[in-house]
């Protein structure tokens, strides 16, 4: 049977209960499609300061490097609000994606149709919206030095470093470009090339790179009107390329498109290394509930089979179970709607396991 090993990393806030439920989503799926899923746990942010004073320990660090994927929950929450920058829950999610070299995340944005009246946007805008954003992972002002916060005279200045070197660029660029040749060849690079040198860089690069990829149609957007063309528009995207801090605040964005942030999963990839983790955070407000939507990790745990164990039909059938969810009416409160049925973390997660089962047993 083949086997696979992942390294778990719940983290904080509603992380346990939503990692849980893809979990036995995983399991099923290792039932009944014969893969044998190994699960190691490791701990990471809040909980991981709590029990060893480091966010990101050595230990889960290993255990990632020797694991053939990871899947992580949420880091973060207000009992760590007030540690200093560089010792808070973040710092190790930040720490895992450089040493793990995750330079591109993927962050699809899907409408599903019974899902239209879940958005705040009218039914026809939102209609076939299907994009992916393309985030670079490991550099921008998320990583650039100098940084810190420092005396000048008297004052406190803030200091972070916005800096891209060209390799960086081009090789989530060319990523990009590989992932929008597979789907409707459309690719939008967001930046801020009006004001910023970094930007002008990173439009420079995509325009050199385009020439290796005469199929693919290429747009610049400055990344305030990229804003704005997301609501107004967002069915005209196909795959969406930009920087670290760009693709933080636009993935959000396109996540209320598609309903609520608790439907938006995520990819980050490397040359060597992947990790899967829902877009959303730890979600303090309705953590220990039971009331998480618990889609977007139960989708990165598909993304892990598809992109990690190349197990397309597996995935598939997850995707798939998932969407009938959806069309049978169940609904976790963020995606509420009249006339549909209130499910909490845990109910949503059983109907999706029956519906593999019988999406299965149909195929069979
Ligand atoms: N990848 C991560 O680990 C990650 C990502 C973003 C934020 N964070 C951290 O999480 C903490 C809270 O941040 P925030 O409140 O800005 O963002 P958040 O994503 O945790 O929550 C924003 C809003 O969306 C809701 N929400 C999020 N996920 C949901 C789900 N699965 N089901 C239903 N509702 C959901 C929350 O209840 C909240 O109202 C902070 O410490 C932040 O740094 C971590
Ligand atoms: C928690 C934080 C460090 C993280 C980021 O800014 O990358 C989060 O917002 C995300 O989108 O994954
Ligand atoms: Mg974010």
């Amino acid at each position: 049977m083949p086997s696979f090993k992942i390294a778990l990393l719940k983290g904080d806030g509603i992380g346990p209960e939503i990692v849980e439920s893809a979990v036995k989503v995983l399991q099923k799926v290792g039932k009944l499609f014969g893969y044998d899923f190994i699960l190691e746990e490791g701990l990471i942010g809040g909980i991981a300061i709590d029990k060893t004073g480091e966010p990101l320990p050595q230990e889960t660090l290993e255990l990632c490097l020797s694991s053939d994927a990871v899947l992580l929950g949420a880091v973060g929450g207000p009992k760590w609000d007030d540690l200093p920058t560089h010792k808070r829950p973040e710092r190790g999610l930040l720490g895992i994606r450089k040493a793990l070299d995750l330079y591109a995340n993927l962050r699809p944005a899907k409408v599903y149709k019974p899902l239209v009246p879940s958005s705040p946007l009218k039914d026809h805008v939102v209609m076939g919206t299907d994009f992916i954003v393309v985030r670079e992972l490991t550099g921008d002002v998320y990583y650039g030095e100098p940084r810190g916060i420092f005396k000048e005279g008297e004052r406190r200045v803030g200091i972070n470093t916005m800096r891209y070197t060209e390799d960086e660029i081009r090789r989530v660029v060319k990523k990009a470009f590989e992932i929008a040749r597979g789907r409707r060849k459309k690719l939008t690079s967001v930046d801020k090339s009006n004001v910023l040198e970094v930007s002008a860089l990173w439009r420079e690069i995509v325009e050199e790179e385009s020439k290796s990829y005469p199929d693919v149609q290429v747009e610049h957007l400055y990344v305030d009107n990229c804003a704005m063309q997301m609501i107004r528009r967002p069915s005209s995207f196909d795959v969406i390329v930009t920087g670290n801090i760009f693709g933080d605040i636009l993935s959000d964005e396109a996540a209320v498109i598609t309903g609520s942030l608790g439907m938006l999963p995520s990819a980050s990839l490397g040359e060597r290394y992947a990790l899967y983790e829902p877009v959303h955070g730890s979600a303090p407000d309705i953590a220990g509930k039971g009331v998480a939507n618990p889609i977007a990790t139960i989708l990165s745990a598909s993304m892990m089979l598809r992109y990690s164990f190349n197990l397309k039909e597996a995935s598939d059938a997850i995707d798939r179970a998932v969407e009938l969810a959806l069309e049978r009416g169940y609904r976790t409160p963020d995606i509420y709607a009249e006339g549909t049925k209130k499910v909490g973390t845990q109910e949503m997660t059983e109907v999706i396991i029956s519906l593999l089962e019988e999406l299965c047993e149909r195929s069979a």
